[in-house]
């Protein structure tokens, strides 16, 4: 990797500002419309391939997990799809009209020190239409106790909260998560599970990745399978286990992933 590209990276991962969604024009029913479409994306760091030809279309309400080993390219596919960055090769369709509103949580979400985790919603709320109840979202990603606190106070676990937070406002219609459970205790996994749940209820399309196969067993209407720049598997939790002859999401991830160290080789 690059010292450029690092820094592209972490100066282009906050929110797109795309522009808020009209809440009529998505329906709440569960993959009725199709909320994103990624078509034929391909792209290479240097002389390393990352992605191959990889194609995924989300419906409204639908949370499909992308899993896969470390270094297999999910991140990347993340940030191409929340438009941090642009493939090589490859169209990616967002919404039916131009103005759906995409909230995204980079793997390390990253914040301007010297400001309150409140102060920090309250300024990404000026950058959508209509009120924003940094209270609420605050207690609903289970930070209400830490308003106050300066964000370069927060633990790992808390700053990835206020990320979810801040994805949150505006009430985007598309959601991409990189990793939102990583470094949470196994309460507030739950607790950021059922957040999934009950967003995907109202509609919202959700697009996560994670390697806690357990709650995505439990969460995720799909789980596609990135191996070493493609898909290797794309169906319901119960599809995969079964498939693979097993009894749980964890082991069948073991059988069809190769499993001789980190992607990206
Ligand atoms: N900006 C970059 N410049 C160069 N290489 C990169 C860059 N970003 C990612 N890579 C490489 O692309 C490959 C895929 O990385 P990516 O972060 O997408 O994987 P991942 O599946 O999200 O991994 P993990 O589960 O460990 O987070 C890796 O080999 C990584 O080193």
């Amino acid at each position: 990797m690059s010292e450029g590209d690092t820094d592209v990276r972490d100066a282009s991962e906050e929110p797109t500002g795309r522009p808020a969604n009209d809440p009529t024009d998505e329906a709440a029913g569960k993959g009725d419309h199709r909320a994103i479409d990624a078509t034929g994306l391909s792209h290479a760091f240097g002389d390393i391939r990352v992605l191959d030809d990889v194609s995924l279309s989300v419906g409204t309400g639908e949370i499909v997990a992308l899993v896969g080993p470390n270094g297999s390219g999910k991140s990347t596919l993340l940030r191409f799809l929340a438009n941090v960055r642009a493939p090589d090769e490859g169209a990616i369709r967002v919404g039916t009209d131009g103005h759906t509103r995409v909230g995204y949580l980079p793997q390390q979400p990253i914040f301007r020190s010297g400001f309150t985790a409140a102060d920090t919603l309250q300024f990404y709320a000026q950058f959508v239409d209509g009120d924003v109840d940094v209270s609420k979202i605050l207690d609903r990603v289970g930070l209400a106790h830490a308003g106050n606190r300066r964000v370069e106070a927060l633990s790992g676990g808390m700053a990835r909260l206020l990320g979810l937070g801040r994805a949150l406002i505006g009430d985007p219609a598309v959601l991409i998560l990189d990793e939102p459970a990583s470094g949470l205790d196994p309460g507030m996994v739950e607790r950021l599970f059922d957040i999934v749940s009950s967003l995907a209820d109202t509609g919202t399309a959700i697009i996560l990745s994670s390697h806690n196969l357990g709650p995505v067993e439990r969460t995720a209407d799909r789980v596609v399978v990135l191996d070493d720049g493609s898909f290797v598997a794309d169906g319901t939790p119960r599809e995969l286990i079964e498939s693979a002859g097993t009894t749980d999401l964890q082991t069948a991830f073991g059988t069809l992933v190769s499993t001789d160290g980190v992607d990206g080789r």
